[in-house]
């Protein structure tokens, strides 16, 4: 079967600083209707690799090499228009903060049909029957697509963008820490929303997060981003039950149990010790922090 997604040796540099790699030599693959999920703490390279994917970086400030092919098709080669018809229709898209994302002069229904008319066209009533549809099916009633953002929680906004992001129906959706910015009710919630939306539609969703809750939830696949390395690629059983590699371990020995107990897992200090030292914040961080 064709993967749906296959990121072959994916290198972002800096122009600014050429000896200094942000994301190295990054491999993995997503095949359809499954979830992978990138786990690394902050700045290991998580977001400019799925930026890299969408095609939205900066040509002018980052260098990217390496091979990305989506349903077989490069996508790196491919020139803007391209890419832009294939953004929004075939690969959605999320992010960690909905307010900055959603324009607040433009109401929620004006919004989510923006995808529909622009990549399939919709217009009039056909337009606004699927906006109800797509409000309905995210779990907002569809009288409300009047409002504007700011008329709705985090929460509701966060599924305002969910509905844009499947509104045409896209065979992948990429989310960035979708639900980092909202409470631990209304993330679980939002979870859920994509986990059933996904089943339902056989969308590849590849998945951010600093999260090992979430990834134990969705994943099917793991990679693990150390420095903009990949230190580990399995399955979720083989990553969060079998972890190979000392940043992995220490990572997984972060979060609390069911009781709130930290696992037993063993953390390989004489490795960490040879970490910067911004490495043992992030996982002193990550241990102060319920997942
Ligand atoms: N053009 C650039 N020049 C230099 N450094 C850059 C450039 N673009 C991004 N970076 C750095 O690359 C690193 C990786 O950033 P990235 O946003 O991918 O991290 P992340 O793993 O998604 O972190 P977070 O969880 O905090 O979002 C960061 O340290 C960032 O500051």
């Amino acid at each position: 079967m064709t993967p749906l997604l296959q990121v072959d040796g994916l290198t972002v540099v800096p122009r600014a600083a050429p000896g200094r790699c942000l994301v190295s030599d990054v491999s993995f693959t997503l095949q359809p209707g499954k979830t992978t999920c990138v786990v690394g703490e902050s700045g290991s390279g998580k977001s400019l690799t799925a930026l890299a994917v969408m095609g939205l970086l900066s040509r002018q400030l980052q260098r990217t090499r390496g091979s990305i092919r989506f349903q077989g098709q490069g996508l790196t080669t491919l020139d803007a228009e391209a890419m832009r018809r294939i953004r929004g229709r075939s690969i959605g898209m999320i992010f960690q903060e909905p307010m900055t994302s959603l324009n607040p002069v433009l109401t929620i229904g004006h919004q989510i049909g923006e995808p529909l008319s622009v990549h399939l066209g919709l217009r009039g009533r056909a337009l606004q029957a699927r906006i109800a549809g797509l409000l309905q099916q995210v779990g907002i009633p569809p009288e409300r697509a009047n409002s504007y953002p700011d008329e709705l929680s985090g929460g509701q906004r966060q599924r305002v963008m969910i509905a844009m992001s499947i509104a045409c129906e896209p065979a992948m959706l990429i989310a960035d820490e979708p639900t980092t910015a909202l409470d631990v009710t209304v993330q679980a919630q939002i979870l859920r929303l994509l986990d059933e939306l996904k089943t339902r539609m056989n969308m590849g969703m590849l998945f951010i997060t600093h999260d090992f809750g979430v990834v134990a939830d969705i994943a099917d696949d793991v990679v693990v981003m150390f420095r903009g390395e990949v230190v580990e690629y399995g399955s979720v059983d083989q990553v969060l039950n079998r972890p190979q590699h000392p940043y992995t371990k220490a990572l997984l020995a972060c979060v609390p149990d069911a009781d709130g107990k930290k696992p037993l897992l063993p953390i390989d200090y004489a490795w960490l010790e040879q970490q910067p030292a911004t490495t043992a914040a992030n996982l002193q961080h990550s241990m102060s922090e319920p997942a």
